[in-house]
């Protein structure tokens, strides 16, 4: 595909969403930009000491790629920076180049539907029971982690939830011309082969 052609997956924590949004760009041959990983990152920073807005200012590649970035704390310190106007002000331009350049791209986020591309060509909100969210991420992450329960990882996924959409700029809600995936009672494969559907339609 020469032009741009974009794939806007939102939805809360530990639904699917990267998942399938990895999937779905590899299927087609598009880029994909995990959002979450941009707030994640600018946390990281003001957990060492910088300022928020200084820190989503400053963003490099590298800081997008530290090994720390996907734990419950890392999540929360996102969720905290991502309820300022200014820190998701100044990661707007980056997403919405990314979004529109040439040869498709995915990117997936609380917000990609409704504030960084209301014009998306394709727009899912992916969703999933508490319960089931926090057993998958419990899973993803007790491993590394041997003290973690799965009651703490319900309350810090119900905790960021309850703070991404309470937030007055961007708040986590479903565009109105979404589909919605609930991915519950979908495997991984199921809830995929949903998503291309989806994207066929899209495209044709
Ligand atoms: N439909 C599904 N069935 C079972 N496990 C899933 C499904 N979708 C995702 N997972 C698993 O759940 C965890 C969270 O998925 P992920 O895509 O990272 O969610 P998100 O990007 O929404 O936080 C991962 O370990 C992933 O492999
Ligand atoms: N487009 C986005 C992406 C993430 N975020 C914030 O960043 C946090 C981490 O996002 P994430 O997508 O990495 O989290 P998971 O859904 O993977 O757990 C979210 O809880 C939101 O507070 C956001 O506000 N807007």
């Amino acid at each position: 595909m020469e032009k741009a052609f974009t794939v806007a997956i939102d939805g809360p924590a530990a639904s699917g969403k990267g998942t399938i949004a990895r999937a779905v760009a590899a299927h087609f041959g598009f880029a994909y930009l995990d959002t979450g990983l941009l707030y994640r990152a600018t946390g990281a920073k003001v957990a060492e000491g910088m300022t928020p807005v200084a820190a989503s200012e400053s963003l490099s590649p590298q800081d997008l790629q530290r090994d720390d970035l996907r734990s419950g704390a890392a999540g929360t310190a996102a969720s905290k920076v991502a309820a300022i106007p200014e820190v998701r002000a100044a990661l707007v331009a980056f997403q919405q180049g990314f979004a529109r350049r040439p040869g498709g791209a995915v990117l997936d986020g609380r917000d990609i539907g409704t504030v960084i591309c209301p014009a998306a060509e394709v727009k899912l909100y992916v969703t999933a029971s508490d319960e089931t969210r926090a057993q998958r991420r419990f899973a993803e992450l007790s491993p590394s982690d041997p003290d973690l329960t799965l009651a703490q990882v319900l309350q810090d996924l119900r905790d960021r939830d309850a703070r991404d959409s309470a937030r007055a700029t961007a708040p986590l809600k479903p565009a109105g011309d979404a589909l919605v995936l609930d991915t519950s009672h979908l495997s991984i494969d199921e809830a995929v082969a949903q998503a291309v559907a989806a994207v066929e339609v899209g495209m044709s």
